[in-house]
């Protein structure tokens, strides 16, 4: 935590600093009312140890304009004057709790781990509210795409297990979601769920980042650090963009995969971690290997079990997810909304999606803005979308067979069959159905 000292005695401020570095909390002092204003004015504190006497003034007097700038703040009222009114009082005013001089480092770690523990409460109530009150997740996983089903019934059976699990999949499919998906469905819920995404750092500082330094392991490197698998510890560790893992590194990650063991940059006490390896890859780690890039042993620790996320274009779902992420959309931006037009549906399902399901949310979220409403139509998408039609060109890939959603196929087949006739009535015949039947799906698809 962020933690500021409030005390116009240099040596009990160099004790609380000593002691709360110690426990891990980042400390700045303030030696007066004002300077402590001005602190709070800079930077977002967790807690305040503040003296009730500073100088002539009173720490008391301080507690509102404290609470006023941050109210969140955890206020711990310190001194030597310890009387059952000044404790009152304190609190009265808002004060979090009280430390009565001569303190012991163990009562202020006592104090601070209070905070720690409501502050942590305080968040998971926020968190909870803030679910309920919208009714609509952002995120639906639910789905009647055949591939999506299988996918997630294979999901729900290993999100119990401890097995190491890579997510496979193009950019934008959703390999974070199913990830963070697999933590909440798994034992491990209630522990930290840790993303390090592969390819953001330098080999040396993905170390770092990954198993922690010592103090002075690296020019910059001035106090220890624990590192992700640290904070991982109990929960679930998710490396992003696996693919791009440095060489150097690979031998260490398999090695804690194998042993649960690791060394921090700079340091030779080993440690051990309680962690549950996620990773996800948009690329074929197959050819990595062959490549010589990445270490075959590697991916078989990673891969115990492997889940992959089609492709946008091949999935029967888009219509059902495009309203849903509308509806999101629309109770997060208070609009009503009612749905696509025929003219924008078609528009969604001729497009192809290279970006996948973040092209989706992207683009729904602009229509939930742009659409005069209520109801959004194809010139309320991005326009790569909205002229996607004229993009694919009167003769597609398309073929019977292929991972393609059955209302694609009907598309591509009835635009094709009207080129080649000479009639509406000629073209429904061959097709087997009313010529009224075949106009509203002329319509509804735009042909
Ligand atoms: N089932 C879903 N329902 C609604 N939105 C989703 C779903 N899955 C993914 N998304 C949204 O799509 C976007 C991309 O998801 P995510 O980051 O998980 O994909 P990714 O495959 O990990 O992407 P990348 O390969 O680029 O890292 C996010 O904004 C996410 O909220």
């Amino acid at each position: 935590m962020r933690v500021l000292i409030v005390d116009d005695e240099p040596n009990i401020r160099r004790t609380l600093r000593v002691a709360l570095e110690a426990m891990g909390h980042a400390v700045e002092e303030a030696d007066s009312p004002p300077s402590a204003l001005r602190h709070v004015e800079r930077h977002p504190f967790d807690a305040a140890l503040l003296d009730v006497r500073l100088g002539d003034e009173s720490g008391l007097d301080l507690i509102a304009p404290l609470l006023t700038q941050l109210p969140r703040l955890a206020i711990v009222i310190i001194t030597a004057h310890a009387s059952v009114d000044t404790a009152v009082e304190a609190m009265r005013r808002g004060a979090f709790d009280y430390l009565p001089k001569p303190f012991t480092p163990a009562q202020v770690r006592g104090t601070l781990e209070r905070v720690a523990k409501v502050r942590g409460l305080r968040d998971q109530v926020a968190g909870l509210t803030e679910r309920v009150r919208s009714e609509i997740p952002e995120v639906e996983l639910d789905s009647p795409d055949p591939q999506m089903k299988r996918l997630l019934e294979l999901a729900r059976v290993v999100a119990s297990s401890d097995a190491a699990v890579l997510i496979r999949g193009e950019n934008g499919t959703g390999k974070g979601v199913l990830a963070r998906t697999l933590h909440a469905w798994s034992r491990r819920l209630q522990e930290p769920f840790v993303t390090v995404s592969c390819p953001s750092l330098s080999p040396e500082l993905l170390e770092s980042d990954l198993f922690g330094h010592a103090k002075g392991a690296f020019t910059g490197a001035v106090r220890e650090t624990a590192g992700k698998v640290a904070a991982a510890e109990g929960g679930t560790l998710f490396l992003d963009e696996v693919g791009d893992l440095p060489p150097a590194l690979q031998p260490k990650l398999l090695r804690f995969l194998q042993e649960k063991r690791y060394e921090r940059v700079g340091e030779s006490k080993t440690r051990t971690a309680d962690v549950r390896l996620l990773s996800a890859t948009n690329r074929g780690l197959e050819e990595a290997v062959a490549a010589g890039t990445f270490r075959e042993d590697l991916l078989y620790r990673l891969n115990v079990v492997e889940l992959t996320l089609p492709p946008l274009r091949s999935r029967t779902d888009l219509l059902p997810l495009a309203e849903h992420l509308l509806a999101f959309f629309a109770l997060q931006t208070n609009r009503r909304l009612t749905g696509f037009d025929t003219e924008a549906r078609a528009a969604l399902t001729q497009h192809t999606w290279p970006g996948n399901l973040r092209e989706l949310r992207n683009a729904v979220e602009r229509a939930a803005i742009l659409a005069p409403g209520p109801e959004v139509g194809r010139n309320d998408l991005p326009e790569r979308i909205a002229q996607s039609r004229s993009q694919r060109g009167p003769v597609n890939a398309i073929g019977v067979g292929e991972a393609v959603s059955l209302e694609q196929v009907e598309i591509e087949h009835i635009r094709r069959l009207l080129a080649s006739t000479s009639s509406l009535d000629e073209a429904a015949q061959i097709l087997g159905i009313d010529v009224s039947t075949l106009y509203r799906k002329r319509k509804l698809y735009c042909l």
